[in-house]
This record gives C-alpha cells, structure tokens and sequence, in this order.
C-alpha cells in the first residue's frame, strides 16, 4: 500500500503560487524548520535548499539528527516549514522505514490495489495497474502471496508497487534499508531504480546511513546540523565523506 498519497495538482508548492521549472521533480528553497521545545524554538533545519531533477534518484545522507527525515517530512508535506517554499510534482509518497508498517492487506494483490479505490476503475483496470506496479519492482508472481509471508524488502517492494499503481510521480523513502539483509537492500534499490522510467517519470529521495548505497544515486545531498553543506555530483560527495571518516557503522 502506499502509505501516503497527496493531491493531484502537476506542480504547487506550500507557498501559494510557487510553481515549479518542468526539469526537477522536487525542489526545496530556503527551508527552515523549529521545533518549539520548553518554550522556546529549536531550530532544527537552516535555510536548506534543493533540487532534484525529475526522473532521478538522489541519496540524502548526514549525521544521526542533522535533520534528514524533517526534510523529507516537508517535502511530503506532513510538516509545515517555518519559513521558504516546495515544490513538488503530484501525487507524492512517503515509504517509512519499518517494512511492518507498509502493508496491511492480507494479500500483495489486495495491498497494492488498497490506494485505487478512490479512483473509478473497472475490476479490469485495477487488476492491470496492479500488475505494472508489481512488475515494476520485481514483484509480480507474488500477486496472491499473503503479504505476512515476505521478507521486509518484500514488503518495502509492495509498498512501492501501491504508489506507482496510484501513478505517483515522486517518492519520499526514509531509510528504507536500516532493517534490510544485503540481498533484500539490493532488491529494494533495484525496485526503486526500476520505477523512475516506467509509464510517468518517477522522481525519488532516499534518506541512507549506508553511503555504499550512493553509487546507485544519480545525485546526492549531504546534510550537517540542519544545513545543506553538499549538493549534486555523488563522487564529489563519496570523496568528502571518505576524506571526512566520518563515523558511520556501514562507512
Ligand atoms: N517531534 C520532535 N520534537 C522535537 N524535536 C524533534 C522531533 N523530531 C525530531 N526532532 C529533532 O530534530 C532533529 C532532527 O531529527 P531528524 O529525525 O530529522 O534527523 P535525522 O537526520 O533524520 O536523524 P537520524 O539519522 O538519526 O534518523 C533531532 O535533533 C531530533 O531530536
């Protein structure tokens, strides 16, 4: 299922009138982002701007806490920024990390056709866009498995498949690996690859602890106390990291 659908405008952004250039999937100006915390506002991001052309798949990576999934939350748009503008091509879906929290019909088919109730498709339709989603991430002769049979990345495929069956045009993917063994992680990424050049262009964030994730990304975004301090080519950043050591487990 895709857990969370928004809206079907082309492009708009949490500013009224913000509309977006036709080349990016996703872009953030000037976010900042407070938490009010005993009275008083803690800032959390620091006028953070992006751009992710559409039809790619960045890797968004930093530090425990520098802010990461806020960021991502704004651009799903289940958090108001204090202050600066998104845009962003429709409809959008967030993946959370927990593959548990992903599907909860009893079957792959039933799951990925949850979202496309809303819409006033024949029983014919429903069945075809299911199976293109499924077939998108790997998944379709699991159409009839009950969905407590697959693996966490399984279940992360099929959560996907119910996004791109509602024809969603960007994913949000919050850390969808933390969980994964390798042979799952490397399903997962591959579904996500998979889905950018199907029927529509599909645009997709991901949020990563494991930088050797970066080298399926197009682009990548590295973030440090609620800052953007890299933007763009991902060997440039792969090199920074490296050279910075920074301490991640999977580094
Ligand atoms: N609901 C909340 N109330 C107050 N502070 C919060 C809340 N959610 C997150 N924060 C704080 O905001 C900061 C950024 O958190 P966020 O989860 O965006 O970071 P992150 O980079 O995704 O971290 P991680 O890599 O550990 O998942 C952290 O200091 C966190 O403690």
């Amino acid at each position: 299922m895709a857990t969370s659908c928004f809206g079907y405008p082309i492009c708009s952004g949490v500013g009224m009138g913000s509309m977006m250039s036709s080349s990016y999937g996703i872009e953030g100006r000037n976010l900042s982002f407070s938490y009010r915390r005993g009275g008083k506002d803690v800032p959390i991001l620091k006028d953070c701007s992006l751009r992710i052309p559409a039809g790619q798949l960045w890797m968004l990576v930093g530090p425990n806490g520098c802010g990461k999934s806020t960021l991502l939350k704004i651009l799903a748009g289940l958090l108001n920024p204090t202050s600066g503008d998104v845009s962003i091509r429709r409809p959008r879906s967030f993946v959370f990390q927990n593959p548990d929290h992903q599907v909860v019909m009893p079957t792959v088919e039933a799951d990925v056709a949850f979202g496309l109730g809303k819409f006033n498709l024949t029983p014919h339709e429903v069945r075809s866009k299911v199976e293109s989603a499924l077939d998108a991430v790997g998944m379709l002769e699991y159409l009839q498995r009950p969905v407590q049979t697959l693996s966490g990345g399984q279940k992360q495929r099929v959560a996907i498949a119910g996004a791109l069956a509602e024809a969603c045009r960007v994913l949000l993917l919050d850390e969808l690996t933390t969980f994964l063994d390798e042979n799952d992680q490397k399903g997962v990424i591959k579904a996500v690859k998979n889905s950018l050049g199907g029927l529509g262009e599909v645009t997709a964030l991901w949020v990563t602890h494991r930088l050797e994730e970066l080298r399926y990304a197009d682009g990548a975004i590295y973030m440090e106390d609620g800052r953007v301090v890299m933007h763009g080519d991902v060997s440039s950043i792969a090199h920074f990291l490296n050279e910075k050591q920074i301490g991640y487990a999977d580094c």
